[in-house]
């Protein structure tokens, strides 16, 4: 299971403080550019690319999780076009957006907030049918039975398309233990902490190395 870490840096002058040295038993580097002004996103892009030169960076523009980040659709698709070829991977969310094209290295992503869609099975599979270079589901669990139903879920979506990538996780406290199994079901990447979280129920990279360690012997 590849750690990806989110920044989530408002300003530039912020980006600038985040020490990369704290980074460095992370795979990948989530850039959430959604918490910063537009007029900002050419120079953090180059920035964040420098500093992380060492990390595989995915691009990631939310609008699912706040109202001040709903922007229209042009705007978006224009987001996507400009900088997916800059990254190793960019983050689209394709059913919000249905027109965007996704390119080669997109992240189909879709979240939802509420609940473990029933029909959580069929989203998959409308996700998988897109080909994107990752299917990304991530949602909120009302009890125990809704974590491990997106997990046998997933299980079931990876055995079907053995050649896709996916990344699954329940939100919350009792969603975390997907944040540490996805080997056992499916799911190839988990998102971790170093400094604030950006999701609820993430566990700090040193958490997730110990425990998984652990969970491996
Ligand atoms: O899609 C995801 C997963 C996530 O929501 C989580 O629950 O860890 C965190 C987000 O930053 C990321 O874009």
């Amino acid at each position: 299971m590849k750690i990806v870490v989110p920044i989530m840096p408002k300003t530039l002058a912020e980006l600038a403080t985040i020490d990369e040295r704290k980074f460095t038993a992370v795979d990948m580097i989530e850039w959430r550019a959604d918490f910063m002004t537009f007029s900002e996103l050419e120079q953090a892009a180059r920035d964040v690319k420098i500093k992380f030169s060492k990390h595989e960076i995915i691009f990631t523009y939310r609008t699912e999780d706040k109202v001040e980040t709903q922007i229209s659709a042009t705007d978006y698709a224009a987001l996507i076009e400009r900088f997916a070829a800059d990254f190793d991977y960019i983050d689209v969310e394709k059913f919000t957006f249905p027109d965007v094209v996704l390119p080669e290295n997109a992240i189909f992503s879709y979240h939802d907030f509420d609940q473990i869609p029933e029909r959580l099975p069929d989203i998959l599979s409308d996700m998988i049918a897109e080909n994107p270079a990752v299917v990304k589901f991530a949602g909120m669990p009302r009890d125990f039975a809704d974590v491990l139903r997106l997990m046998q879920d997933t299980l079931a979506a990876s055995e079907k398309a053995p050649h896709q990538t996916f990344v699954t996780m329940a939100m919350g406290k009792i969603g975390q233990v997907t944040r540490l199994m996805g080997d056992e079901f499916g799911s190839s990447w988990t998102f971790a902490t170093v400094e604030a979280a950006s999701a609820p129920g993430q566990l700090s990279v040193a958490d997730i190395l110990t425990l998984t360690k652990i969970l491996e012997n």
